[in-house]
């Protein structure tokens, strides 16, 4: 195999949307940047996951919405036109071509290399040829080597973690990739796992047609959340038509009449399930087991832990960064591009010579909000939008806390905003502090809603303060100030 060599200041391995950031604030910061991907430029975010799960799942939630408006539930009682809705989801991610992901890298003047990238050794990546997504040598046949002069940035994200359970290669499941990218709406599907992407999909599919069941091995749906939220989603989930059922395990799984036919789940008890498709929304395993990581010193196919600049620790002279899912800090896309925005700069700073950072608290090279301000949108019927700590995670960390709830179907804008609103609010305000730590938002709409909660854990804004921050009525924002009355007393 030829070998060609090429010198830049910086060399990123993967681009998705953390490296594709990560890369732009190296280049904005003067440095010359080299992308290596060995897929599709814009990551599994834009193909497989955020983009696509989130067009099938908009017109699932404009209906449920609009069916609880009077007046216009009856223009929305029929089914969707699910063709149309795939035909959406496939423009929606270029028919899963990368063609704009790269005239914007040409745009901002960073190099693509196509291929996988692998370290051979400190400050160095080769890249093999890798097979594009329709099937051709994507590279160009050579090995390049690629070498840093300032940084490595690894940003190669996950991929969907499957369980090793008997018959589960032969039985070809779904995992978050087919769930996304699927052509037609299977009639019965079987979904295991109870977190985001299992609680998204039941919707999306249950939306879209399909029988869903979802087996989930604990007590509900969405566990890292405030509770009252799962129980939400899975109440309306249930009067969907799906079937939820908690504390079920599989142990196997079946295709026997191969491709075409029918999955067979056995679970625990040793009932047999039987569907079209089961997905396995179990989880995301890091992509770092073929990168060369024992040529540094570290060990491979494991979770890259970071400081909080996102430089990777235990490589010494500090020139390997790793931002995005691959450090398993928050497994989210705008937390992700957070971090590369903060790498980024400090790999800059560091080249230009800067020997101290403010790295301290809220510094501007620290990815501080990754502790203690992520939101997140789920994007179920109802929607759920939560930033910060849950009150339980606040008590595991010792915190004084109180916690206040509002039941979001007594505001006047949540009740002109759809008939019989269910939702309900949750602030955990830190006493000693003074201001909110966490916010929890579950029902219809409240999605646009989570930045201002953002706004006021990560500014952490006095309660008193907060109280001169006036909502306009009637909208679903006059929670807040519910939210204070109860609060004050
Ligand atoms: C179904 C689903 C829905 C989601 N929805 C949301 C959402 O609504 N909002 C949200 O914030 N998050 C969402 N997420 C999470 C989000 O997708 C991830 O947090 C995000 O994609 C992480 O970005 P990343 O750039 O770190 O990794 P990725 O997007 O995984 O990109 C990594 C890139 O690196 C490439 N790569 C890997 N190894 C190599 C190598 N050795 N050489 C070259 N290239 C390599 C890959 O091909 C890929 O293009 C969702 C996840 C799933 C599964
Ligand atoms: N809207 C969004 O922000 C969004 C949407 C989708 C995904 N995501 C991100 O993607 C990541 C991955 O999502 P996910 O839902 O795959 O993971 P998750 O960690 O949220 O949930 C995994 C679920 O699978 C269960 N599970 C794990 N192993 C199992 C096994 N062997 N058998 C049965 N159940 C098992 C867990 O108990 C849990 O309920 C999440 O961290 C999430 O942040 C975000």
């Amino acid at each position: 195999m030829n070998q060609a060599t090429d010198e830049y200041d910086v060399v990123v391995l993967g681009a998705g949307p953390v490296g594709e950031n990560l890369a732009d604030r190296t280049r904005a910061a003067g440095l010359s940047t080299v992308i290596v991907e060995r897929e599709l430029v814009g990551g599994e975010c834009s193909y497989w996951a955020c983009v696509p799960s989130k067009a099938l799942l908009r017109p699932v939630l404009a209906r449920a919405e609009a069916r609880h408006v009077p007046g216009l539930r009856q223009a929305v009682g029929g089914p969707l036109a699910a063709a149309d809705v795939l035909a959406h989801r496939d423009e929606e991610v270029g028919d899963w071509k990368d063609d704009g992901q790269i005239s914007w890298l040409e745009s901002a003047g960073i190099d693509l290399v196509r291929g996988h990238g692998r370290l051979v050794g400190p400050r160095r990546v080769a890249v093999t040829p890798a097979v594009g997504p329709d099937g051709a040598d994507a590279s160009g046949g050579e090995e390049r080597i690629l070498t840093a002069r300032h940084a490595v940035a690894v940003c190669t994200g996950t991929r969907a973690a499957l369980p090793d359970l008997p018959g589960i290669a032969e039985a070809r499941p779904w995992t978050s990739r087919e769930a996304t990218s699927s052509g037609t709406v299977p009639k019965r599907l079987i979904i295991i796992g109870g977190g985001v992407v299992a609680s998204e999909m039941a919707t999306a599919w249950n939306g879209l047609g399909s029988r869903v069941t979802v087996l989930v091995r604990g007590s509900g749906l969405l566990g890292r959340i405030e509770p009252f939220a799962g129980e939400l989603v899975a109440e309306t989930l249930k009067e969907a038509g799906v079937e939820i059922r908690t504390g079920t395990s599989v142990k196997g799984l079946a295709r026997p009449g191969g491709a075409e036919g029918p999955v067979t789940v056995t679970l625990e008890s040793g009932e047999r399930l039987e569907a079209d498709e089961v997905l396995f929304a179990t989880g995301r395993a890091p992509h770092t087991a073929e990168l060369g990581l024992e040529t540094v010193g570290l060990e491979p196919g494991g979770w890259l832990t970071v400081d909080e600049t996102c430089r990777v620790r235990d490589v010494s002279d500090g020139w390997l960064y790793a931002a995005g899912d691959v450090n398993h800090k928050v497994l989210l896309t705008h937390q992700g591009k957070y971090q590369a925005r903060i790498a980024g700069a400090a790999i800059g700073a560091r080249a230009r010579g800067a020997e101290r950072l403010d790295t301290g608290r809220w510094g501007e090279y620290a990815t501080t909000a990754d502790e203690a301000a992520v939101p997140q949108v789920v994007f179920t019927d109802p929607e759920v939008a939560a930033v910060g700590l849950t009150a339980e995670q606040a008590e595991a960390e010792g915190r004084n806390i109180r916690v206040v709830d509002y039941d979001m179907g007594h505001v006047e804008g949540a009740v002109l905003y759809a008939d019989g609103y269910r939702g309900r609010a949750r602030m955990v305000v830190d006493l000693d502090r003074g201001h909110p730590i966490g916010v929890t938002f579950v029902g219809p709409g409240v999605s646009e809603l989570l930045h201002s909660a953002t706004v006021a854990v990560a500014g952490e804004v006095p309660v008193e303060r907060l109280w001169h921050a006036v909502p306009s009525f009637p909208t679903i924002s006059e929670v807040w100030l519910r939210l204070l009355e109860t609060y004050r007393g």
